[in-house]
């Protein structure tokens, strides 16, 4: 039903990662623009994802620093988690990110309409009673937890609840093996619970680096997370309070909760009324163009919602990039490129990572040279914490040039920003060892690997 219409010069579905800063973009080049949210400004990153995921890393993290306190002398009291006030503290400061979003888009001047958005037909979009009509709709719906279709999957908790729990459970499992899975079974070991992480494939974290993957699937067992690989869940069970879980090896596993964490997909339930839909993948992913435009004309897609490459950083490149180019003057620019993204798992120990694996550069390039390098760092050797660095170069033989950058150890995304900027801007192995070393660091490893 329309009882109110309401014209802009674009409608953007969503205001989490792309689809605010593509609504800020466009407003600031003087379009008429309105974003539909239906559930939290600032989109799963700010609310479910980034900011308190690495809220909850430092907690998890913080407790080996009191051992590594007493190795240096400074003792401290009995330490102990409370979960409500860390959880708390969390909301609080999530909250106040989340009306920092909402200003951040009314200072801009964008209309903001809360309730949940469907498009009706080209350049049409139906909020409960008021129609918005636009020449540019542009989806940035972002994306769902996808869970296996099996018996008991609704007592399953996803990503988003371990952020509200009322009590930290004490056994868990966490399925999956992924970038969800491994840092929820880093930070919930970490804050003290008994984790199994269960994985279907041979080793987790499968699309990075070999040598990285079982770097950080050992440091995980030797800090207490019991992995299970080569296993999948067929059934859960409620056992009381509890969830019984039983394996594809025949075994089961009693916890208190247990997590899926096996991928996310594009959100597109109820968003396209009959006949309105563009073209989808099988899995549902809006397809665009190089110009973030589907098959329907005036309406685009950014973000998760288009299934390439599921972070925030490359959501905003995508929604600045189709701001500037819907409304700027910058037509000949071209889009972002999705060529040696670096990015981090915030697993303990993190993982941070540009370019291509090992595996991936031997398949594309004839001569391949690996540089290595594997040791403890200086902050631990005054004590018995066994945590160690892992770092390895995948270099172009024939060209010098670094195809592939991967760190595992303390620091390791904040390592690995700097030198994206070198390898993206094509830096060689010999770039690499004439730069002088910042002594005593971890990262100078990256410049003084040599035969
Ligand atoms: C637990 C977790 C941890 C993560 N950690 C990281 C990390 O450390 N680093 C990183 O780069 N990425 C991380 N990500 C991924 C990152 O959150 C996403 O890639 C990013 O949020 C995608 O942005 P988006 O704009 O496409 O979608 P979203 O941020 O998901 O925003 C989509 C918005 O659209 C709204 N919406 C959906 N449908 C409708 C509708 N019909 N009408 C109105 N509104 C609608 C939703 O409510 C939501 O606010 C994490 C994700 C998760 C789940
Ligand atoms: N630090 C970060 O930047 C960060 C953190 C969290 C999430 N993210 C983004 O969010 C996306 C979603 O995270 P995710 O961990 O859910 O997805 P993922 O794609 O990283 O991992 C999904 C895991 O689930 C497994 N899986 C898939 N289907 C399964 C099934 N039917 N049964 C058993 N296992 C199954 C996969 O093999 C894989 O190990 C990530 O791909 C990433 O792009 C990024």
């Amino acid at each position: 039903m329309t009882s109110t219409a309401r014209h802009y010069d674009a409608i953007v579905i969503g205001a989490g990662s792309g689809g605010v800063r593509a609504a800020r973009i466009a407003a600031s080049l003087g379009a008429h623009v309105a974003i539909v949210e239906e559930r939290f400004f600032g989109g799963t990153c700010v609310n479910v994802g980034c900011v308190p995921k690495k809220m909850f890393a430092y907690a998890a993290g913080l407790q080996d620093n009191f051992t590594l306190a007493a190795d240096y002398g400074l003792s401290v009291g009995k330490v102990a988690l409370d979960w409500d006030v860390l959880r708390d503290n969390k909301t609080r400061e999530i909250e106040r990110l989340n009306g920092i979003y909402r200003q951040l888009l009314e200072k801009a001047g964008v209309v903001i309409v809360e309730g949940s958005a469907q498009i009706t037909g080209p350049g049409t979009v139906q909020v409960g009673e008021l129609q918005l009509t636009a020449p540019r709709i542009l989806i940035a719906t972002g994306g769902t937890p996808f869970l296996p279709d099996i018996p008991g999957r609704d007592l399953a908790l996803i990503s988003d609840n371990l952020f509200y729990l009322p009590q930290l459970p004490e056994r868990v499992a966490v399925v999956g093996g992924g970038y969800i899975a491994t840092e929820f079974a880093g930070i919930l070991n970490g804050l003290g619970a008994s984790v199994t992480q269960l994985y279907r494939g041979d080793q987790i974290l499968r699309g990075f680096d070999d040598d990285i993957r079982n770097h950080v699937a050992e440091q995980m067992q030797q800090q207490g997370v019991r992995l299970t690989l080569d296993t999948d869940v067929t059934r859960i069970e409620a056992v009381g309070e509890g969830r019984r879980l039983h394996l594809s090896n025949g075994e089961t596993l009693e916890v208190d909760a247990v997590f899926y964490a096996t991928g996310r997909t594009p959100k597109v339930a109820g968003l396209f009324a009959a006949g309105a839909a563009p073209a989808l993948t099988e899995q549902g992913a809006v397809v665009v163009n190089a110009e973030f435009e589907t098959s329907v004309p005036g309406l685009f897609a950014v973000g998760d919602v288009i299934d390439r490459v599921q972070l925030t950083p490359v959501a905003l490149a995508e929604g600045m990039w189709w701001a500037r180019q819907q409304f700027g003057n910058q037509r000949d620019v071209p889009p972002p490129s999705y060529e040696n993204i670096p990015t981090a798992v915030f697993s303990h120990p993190p993982i941070g990572t540009v370019g291509l694996t090992e595996a991936d550069a031997r398949a594309r390039h004839a001569n391949v040279k690996i540089y290595r390098s594997s040791f403890r760092p200086l902050k631990y050797t005054l004590g018995n914490q066994q945590h160690r660095t892992l770092m390895k170069l995948v270099i172009d033989a024939d060209s010098d040039k670094v195809l592939g950058l991967h760190v595992s150890g303390d620091d390791a995304a904040e390592i690995v920003q700097g030198f994206a900027v070198a390898v993206v801007m094509g830096a060689t192995k010999a770039d690499f060892d004439r730069t002088i070393g910042i002594h005593p660091t971890s990262a100078e490893e990256f410049v003084t690997m040599r035969d």
